[in-house]
């Protein structure tokens, strides 16, 4: 299969402009063809123009085609075959089982979105009927509905270069919701990203969609992000990166004419507490259990265990004891790009540095693109003390905090900043000391999980994928699930429309046989 380098807009392939550059081989650094050139100014101001172009069709497409759209999205990305994993693979250094099960993951996600638009619950429909004898005063017939809020720019992460890019959660998302999107590609796998890109232009043209329902850009620097959230007809972002990334494109955002919500996933160290009991019985299994998911991936997992938080005892040692244990026996792992792993060893020389901090134990060395996995521990009163050790290390880097008591334990966990999930692991005798951190837990991070590890996220209706910040920068919603739909949704309500204006998920015969509340009661159809 070719791989075309080009920008993809308004169903053509444009080449961009400038200085080519080439995707790296993760493992080896070595440049891979083609080369890409970035999108030219005029050429986002030309995918903004489509998308805006596209929006009213788009969003009032009948749900079956929409949902066939998503399908056809999915269907095309399998056909890619064996070329998608392998590119993928070069561009990552993530193995072949992890790209095969990501490509499952994306394509599963797709369709639960079809499912969703099929099934019309997140048009969220609501009814008040008319009560003209209503006294002192008449009231009005009103009727809501969710619309799509209009041209999404989605930045795909360099981590889940399938289920968070191009045709990730965040695409899938806001197309679901009836949103045109202009994709950002990550620079670290433009061929991933065209490849994939090239799936949907084809699904658009096969449903015979509008051609600005869908455009691609490629860039290297961040001069072509910046223009997407800064024109004014994109509506919202979808971003997964770092925080830098993230805020910058939350200021971008905040300072336009008119604003609009940034949905940025940034950083998280995923609190883990290990409670007496759990550890007193089970703390070797439990070490066992931390080092597999602390180094899954090389640890470049946004819900990776980067603390680790426990009462002083028997119980941590045996803990710390089998993860020093285990580590020594982990390989170093290529990881994404040079940059992602420069950032890394820094983060670990810094806290080799730290006079608070010793280290635990180290995985193997590597080459110079592997990350060297590494347990580090201190106490709760240096944590509480120096704030750089609450700081994300992206990789295979985790900080044990032995605690004093459990008030000391609560103290750290009160001091950080908010998290995508806490991991808890207790048995039933700690469920008390556990209820107890339940309300505090609840305000600091989007998902609790017990005996388990973040690590794997599960894509389903009740998921959280989000938390406060800095975890993302809107701790409201999730980035994972059909809840994701909501971000590009909002509510208009229609108050004594004739109804044969009223659309149709609002008429009274119901045409779409959407679930609908009546007088606040349960949705039905
Ligand atoms: N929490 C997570 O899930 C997660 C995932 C990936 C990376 N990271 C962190 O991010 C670091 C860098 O990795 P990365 O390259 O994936 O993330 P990044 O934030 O540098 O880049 C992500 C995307 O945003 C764009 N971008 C970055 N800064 C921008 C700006 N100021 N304006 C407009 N666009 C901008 C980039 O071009 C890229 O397309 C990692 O070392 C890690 O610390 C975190
Ligand atoms: O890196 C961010 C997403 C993590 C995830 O989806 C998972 O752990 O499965």
């Amino acid at each position: 299969m070719t791989l075309s380098s080009d920008n993809l807009i308004g169903g053509e392939r444009v080449p961009g402009a400038g200085t080519p550059w080439r995707a790296v081989e993760a493992a080896s650094g070595a440049a891979l063809e083609p080369a890409f050139a970035s999108a030219t100014a005029e050429q986002a101001e030309r995918a903004c123009r489509h998308a805006e172009e596209a929006f009213d069709a788009y969003r009032e497409t009948a749900l079956t085609a929409r949902a066939e759209f998503l399908e056809a999205i999915a269907r095309n990305i399998l056909d890619l075959g064996d070329d998608l994993v392998t590119r993928c693979m070069a561009e990552t250094g993530l193995p072949r089982p992890r790209i095969e099960g990501e490509r499952g993951r994306t394509i599963g996600q797709l369709r639960m979105f079809a499912e969703v638009v099929r099934r019309g619950t997140f048009l969220g429909a609501r009814i008040d009927p008319a009560l003209p004898e209503r006294k002192p005063l008449p009231r009005p017939d009103l009727r809501l509905r969710q619309v799509a809020v209009g041209p999404v720019v989605v930045f795909g992460a360099s981590n889940f270069p399938l289920a968070f890019s191009v045709a990730g959660g965040d695409t899938a998302s806001a197309l679901a919701a009836g949103c045109p999107v202009i994709v950002k590609a990550h620079p670290a796998h433009p061929g991933t990203s065209a490849l994939v890109g090239g799936a949907i232009q084809r699904a658009v043209a096969e449903c015979g969609l509008p051609a600005g329902v869908f455009a691609l850009l490629f860039d290297d620097g961040i001069a072509i992000g910046q223009q997407l959230a800064a024109d004014p007809r994109v509506a919202a972002i979808g971003f997964t990166g770092s925080r830098r990334g993230g805020t910058a494109l939350m200021h971008t955002a905040a300072e336009r004419a008119v604003p609009i919500p940034v949905y940025a996933e940034m950083s998280s160290i995923n609190p883990v507490v290990l409670f007496p009991a759990a550890l007193a019985n089970r703390g070797a299994e439990i070490g066992r259990a931390f080092v597999a998911s602390l180094t899954l991936g090389s640890g470049q997992f946004c819900t990776n265990p980067g603390l680790v938080l426990a009462v002083e005892g028997p119980g941590l040692d045996a803990f710390l004891a089998a993860a020093a244990e285990a580590l020594p026996g982990v390989a170093a792992a290529t990881m994404l790009t040079p940059g992602i792993h420069k950032a890394y060893c820094a983060g670990v020389a810094a806290l080799e540095a730290n006079p608070a901090v010793t280290r635990v134990a180290q995985g193997q060395t590597g080459s110079a693109h592997q990350g060297q996995p590494a347990l580090f521990a201190t106490s709760a009163a240096a944590f509480l003390g120096d704030h750089r050790l609450a700081e994300e290390v992206f990789g295979a880097a985790s900080l044990v905090v032995r605690c004093a008591d459990a008030a000391e334990l609560r103290a750290v966990l009160d001091s950080l900043e908010g998290q995508l999930t806490a991991a808890l692991h207790m048995d039933e005798a700690d469920h008390g000391q556990a209820r107890a951190l339940l309300p505090l837990l609840e305000r600091r991070v989007g998902r609790i999980l017990v005996n388990g590890f973040g690590t794997g996220v599960e894509v389903g209706h009740a998921m959280v994928h989000g938390g406060p910040y800095p975890a993302t920068s809107d701790g409201r919603t999730t980035s994972v699930g059909s809840l994701a739909i909501d971000r590009f949704l909002r509510p208009v309500c229609y108050q004594d429309l004739p109804d044969a204006l009223l659309p149709a998920a609002l008429a009274e015969a119901n045409p779409l046989g959407v679930p609908r509340s009546v007088d606040g009661g349960p949705a039905g159809a």
